[in-house]
Formats: structure tokens, C-alpha cells, sequence
């Protein structure tokens, strides 16, 4: 369990990043979801004891984060936002560079876990290849191999599936599914699907303040039987929850107790409409 309490920080030019942060997030995979500036890497980076706060407490198991920073980073795997890589280190010698870095020093049990992470991540057959030549996955799944190195009960990933084709992205979804077992998973995304595939949990953030949190099914609850898609925008009074497009002509999504145009038809409620209608209740995006 990782419990955060009143966790606010503020950049040295005066933005309010975090603002009064409450959460207990549960074992297993949990989505962080927010629009771009919402605050999601600095969490991630406050979390992973990469920036101080400038007030409040977190807790991973028995680990008082603030005061033992030394003990979480032994229990944490990061995978952040964009890393870079020395230009001509193979695969396989960065991540022994990695292993010395974590203090797993023992040569053997450091190859037994390297060689099971290259295995795990699919990228024992490009071991000896410079991490520098990797396309985009193979470069995230690098990423994942890293932050998995000494077993971490903690995994925080700072946008995972940012900049991936789909065949990669479903590649990256089974690997952290299959690793998710007796792990807290942390994942950041502002792509509403990789959480509706991955997440029983999530939490909404905006402007550095979480809007809701909670199980992704208890979330929807509300919003199941009043949640409609048309193809023009009613005259009538009701929240515009998002105008998307499909084969180029508009649709909207609309939340109203009932019909609000002739054509409309109910829709199962998704995350993403939820999120919207968040936004919508603080003002950022339109009411019909
Ligand atoms: N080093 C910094 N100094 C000042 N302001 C910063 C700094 N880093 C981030 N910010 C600001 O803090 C706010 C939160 O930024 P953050 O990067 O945490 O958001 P995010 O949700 O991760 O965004 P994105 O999805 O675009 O990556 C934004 O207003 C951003 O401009």
C-alpha cells in the first residue's frame, strides 16, 4: 500500500505543482491519468525521491519515504518520462552498469537476473547491440529491464506506451501485466485506453489537485444509462463530455438523463467520459 498525505510542491518560479496530494493506492497496477501540465511527472519524480516536497508525508509499506529515502530506493524501480543512454554501451553492459548502481554486486546472481530480464523483455537477441540503435520499444522495454532490476515492490513508469506503435504497445501491456503480480505498479498516461486495458485503479489529476480516485468500475457507476452519442450537437441544455470523429464525420458524447436529440443513442459509459466530465465540472471544456 502507498499512502500520500498533504503532499504539495511548488517549482522555485512559483508554480503549483502538487497541490494538497491524498491518496492510498492499493497492490497491483494503478493508472495516474491527467491532462499534459496536470502534475503527473512531478508526483512520479516527488514518489521516486527524485525532488523533495515541500510539505507532506508518503508511506510504501513500512517505509516512511521522506525521512528513508535510502530504503525506498531499494524497493523502487523508475522508469521515467525520457532517458538517455550512453552512445555506445551495449544492452547488456548498460544494465550491468545498472545492476552495480542498485549495489548488486554478487556476479553471478547480477547475470542470472540480467540474462531473466533480457529474456522477460524480449531483448536477448539484441543484447550485445548498442541501446542507442534501439527503435522506440525496444528502447521502453530496455527501460522496463532497468527499472526492474533487484526485484523492486514499487514500479513507477512515467508514460510507458509515450510514442509506440500498437503492435509495441500490446507488447508493453502483456509484459507489465505479467510482472504486476505482488507489485505496486504506478503508471502515468494521459492515453485514457492504456489504463481502461491495464488498470483496476486509477486516479485523476488536474492541475496538481487528484479530482477522483477509486476502482475504474466504481468510477463508472454513476455515469452507466446517461452517458449518449450523437452525431450533431443537441440544441437542448447538456454537458458536452468530448466531439470526437469517426471516417472523418463528428461525433459527440453527451451526459444527460435523458435523450437529449432525436438520433442519440445511450452508450456504455468509458473512463475517458469520465475523465471529460471531470474536466467539465472544473471548467476545462465545453457545456453544451
Ligand atoms: N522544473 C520546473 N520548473 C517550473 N515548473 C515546472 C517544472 N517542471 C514542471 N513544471 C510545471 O509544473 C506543472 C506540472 O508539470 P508536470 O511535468 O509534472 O506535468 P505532467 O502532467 O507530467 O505533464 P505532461 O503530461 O505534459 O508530461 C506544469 O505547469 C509544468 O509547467
Amino acid at each position: 500500500m502507498l499512502s500520500i498525505r498533504q503532499l504539495s510542491l511548488t517549482y522555485a518560479d512559483g508554480t503549483q505543482a502538487l497541490r494538497d496530494i491524498n491518496l492510498q493506492l492499493p497492490h497491483g497496477m494503478v493508472g495516474l491519468l491527467g491532462p499534459n501540465g496536470a502534475g503527473k511527472s512531478t508526483l512520479m519524480r516527488t514518489l521516486a525521491c527524485l525532488q523533495t516536497a515541500d510539505k507532506g508525508d508518503i508511506q510504501f509499506n513500512d517505509i516512511d519515504v521522506i525521512k528513508q529515502p535510502m530504503a525506498l530506493r531499494q524497493k523502487l524501480g523508475y522508469l521515467p518520462q525520457y532517458f538517455g543512454v550512453y552512445p555506445h554501451m551495449s544492452c547488456r553492459v548498460l544494465l550491468q552498469h545498472m545492476a552495480i548502481l542498485k549495489g548488486l554486486n554478487d556476479k553471478t546472481s547480477q547475470k542470472h537476473q540480467i540474462d531473466s530480464l533480457l529474456e522477460l523483455t524480449n531483448l536477448t537477441a539484441v543484447a550485445n547491440k548498442a541501446v542507442s540503435t534501439f527503435s522506440g520499444g525496444m528502447r521502453q522495454r530496455f527501460g522496463i529491464a532497468q527499472a526492474l532490476l533487484g526485484d523492486p515492490k514499487l514500479l513507477i513508469m512515467d508514460e510507458p506506451t509515450a510514442g509506440l506503435d500498437p503492435a509495441e504497445r500490446e507488447r508493453l501491456h502483456s509484459l507489465l501485466v505479467n510482472i504486476s503480480q505482488e507489485k505496486l505498479i504506478l503508471l502515468s498516461t494521459h492515453i485514457v485506453e492504456d489504463i481502461e486495458n491495464l488498470c483496476p485503479y486509477v486516479a485523476l489529476i488536474n492541475e496538481g489537485q487528484i479530482v477522483e480516485s477509486g476502482a475504474v468500475q466504481q468510477l463508472l457507476l454513476p455515469l452507466q444509462g446517461k452517458v449518449w452519442q450523437s452525431p450533431v450537437q443537441p440544441a437542448t441544455q447538456c454537458l458536452l463530455l468530448s466531439k470526437g470523429y469517426r471516417f472523418g464525420q463528428p461525433l459527440y458524447r453527451l451526459f444527460a438523463e435523458q435523450s437529449p436529440c432525436a438520433g442519440a443513442i445511450v452508450v456504455e459509459a468509458n473512463l475517458q467520459d469520465r475523465y471529460f466530465f471531470e474536466l467539465a465540472h472544473r471548467g476545462a471544456t465545453d457545456v453544451a
